[in-house]
């Protein structure tokens, strides 16, 4: 455990870092993140002894730094600075050696088991085990970096401070030094403070992080309070948006580039949709922003090309999104670029519509295929298997939608939608109630995110109007054509 307590000190009679308390318990990770010249090395420097203090402490297990020396204090914390004099000639196991000097009694003092455990142990971790008996100056940055983690880590210190430790890494050895970094902490009860620049790796392998800001401190807390988009605009002074990891509830940075960059016309019009046999497909210019349920590329994401493919009636294939793959590499659709829907309607029985508002034109096309219709509230009283028959509806917006409109457009879509089915009685067979959809409808919401941001979706807003209305004139003008050309 290591205590901060209102640290300030520098270079000579200026004072960098100011008035700095924290504490790390035994076994947590602290990042320390801030711009340029924020004062995070500085810090790390103070903190370690390397610079003094000029006023404030740091205390090691609640014991003063001061009171230990040099020796004794290099057995409790390992440092590595951010850079290195690489004075060495000597070999990559000669250099993690020296991070066993601490441990080093007496004036004629032995290479002990331990110690040998130590920097085999290190060496191994930090994946330089192979260039054991290679030179230091044979080594890249990147390779050297990873031999500086090691001598700290052989230093087997119950703190470790570590000044850009993935410098020069590239991405797999980021992520081995900052996995052996968390799993020491995890497992070891390791306690490490960490300067780090990439706020996104910061978020995913650190307990709390440290913001700096002119060699104060700006925040610090868990990632998810500390990495608050308008708090790191103001700092860093940089355009940034805030998104959720897949995976791991840590949030994510992205920097947004300033939009100065020429944009093609964004516009989607009637031209852009053509009717095939095998498929509706609307083609775009720009990627648009969408949200879908779709079969290929489903969920968020930014896609230029879309298709309703019709597929026969009997299509059952187990592995369904391998064979839609498959399709788009025949027809040379890209494969990462391309969102794709499944119905067993054919093309010619689509409604599509466009629908002029004062921000742009929205498009609907559906295909309804209402021949196995569902009331879901009554699906809980059947045993069989889904089966085919599909409402799909794409809603393409010529406008800027918020992430909380884009879902919101969702539900809208699918009350406008419902109703349709009740306009037009649509039933559920076994039940002879109103059916809500089939089995396996599918709904995409598209936007060029051209224009002003429309921050909701709901049925009384500008977007949810068009989208209301359009999604149930256009279903029911896809039941009746379903009814009079299946
Ligand atoms: N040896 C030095 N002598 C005097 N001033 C220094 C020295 N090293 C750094 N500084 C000053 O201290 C301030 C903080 O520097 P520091 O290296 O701590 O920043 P940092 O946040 O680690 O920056 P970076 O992200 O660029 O590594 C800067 O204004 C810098 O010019």
């Amino acid at each position: 455990m290591i205590t901060v307590e209102q640290l300030s000190g520098g270079y000579g009679d200026v004072p960098i870092v100011k008035n700095v308390s924290f504490t790390v318990e035994k076994g947590k990770v602290l990042g320390i993140l801030g711009p340029n010249g924020s004062g995070k090395s500085t810090l790390l420097k103070v903190m370690s002894g390397i610079l003094p203090a000029t006023s404030g402490s740091v205390l090691l297990d609640r014991k003063n730094i001061k009171t230990y020396n040099a020796r004794a204090l290099a057995k409790k914390m390992a440092v590595l600075p951010q850079l290195h004099a690489n004075a060495f000639s000597n070999s990559v196991r000669e250099a993690v050696s020296l991070g066993r000097y601490p441990h080093q009694t007496g004036f004629f003092s032995s290479w002990s088991d331990k110690d040998e455990q130590a920097v085999q142990h290190a060496m191994a971790q930090t994946g330089v085990l192979r260039y054991e008996n290679t030179p230091m100056e044979f080594l890249s940055g990147g390779e050297q970096q990873r031999v500086f983690v090691a001598q700290a880590l052989a230093q087997t210190a119950e703190v470790l401070l570590l000044d850009e430790p993935t410098n020069h890494l590239d991405i797999a050895h980021q992520r081995q030094i900052l996995d052996m970094v968390r799993k020491e902490a995890v497992e070891c009860g390791l306690t490490v403070v960490m300067v780090l620049h990439d706020m996104n790796l910061a978020s995913l392998y650190c307990d709390e992080l440290l913001l700096m800001e002119d060699g104060q401190m700006r925040a610090i807390g868990a990632p998810h309070e500390v990495l608050i988009a308008s708090q790191i605009e103001e700092v860093y002074q940089a355009r940034v948006t805030t998104y959720s990891h897949p995976e791991i509830p840590k949030p994510q940075i992205t920097m947004m580039p300033a939009t100065s960059e020429h944009q093609p016309r964004a516009v989607i019009t009637k031209e852009n949709f053509t009717v095939v046999e095998d498929f509706i497909q609307l083609k775009s210019e720009i990627p648009l922003k969408t949200i879908s349920s779709a079969v290929h590329n489903p969920g968020i994401g930014w896609y230029e090309c879309f298709l309703n493919r019709s597929v026969p009636g009997d299509y059952i294939i187990n592995n369904v999104k391998q064979e839609v793959a498959g399709f788009l590499q025949r027809e040379n659709f890209s494969l990462t670029g391309t969102v794709v829907m499944l119905t067993a309607v054919s093309t010619n029985m689509v409604a599509l519509n466009e629908y002029k508002t004062d921000f742009g034109s929205v498009f609907v096309m559906v295909t309804a295929g209402v021949g196995n219709a569902v009331d879901v509230s009554r699906t809980h009283e059947r045993q069989d298997q889904p089966y085919v028959g599909t409402i799909n509806t794409w809603v393409i917006i010529n406008g800027c939608l918020s992430e909380e409109a884009f879902f919101q457009a969702m539900m809208t879509a699918n009350e406008a939608k419902t109703k349709a089915l009740q306009t037009e009685d649509i039933r559920d067979k076994r039940t002879n109630t109103v059916a809500t959809g089939t089995a396996t409808d599918s709904l995409l919401i598209a936007a060029t995110q051209r224009g002003k941001e429309m921050i909701y979706g709901g049925p009384i807003t500008e977007v949810g109007k068009v989208i209301g209305r359009g999604v149930f004139e256009t279903t029911v003008q896809a039941i009746h054509n379903y009814k009079t050309k299946a």
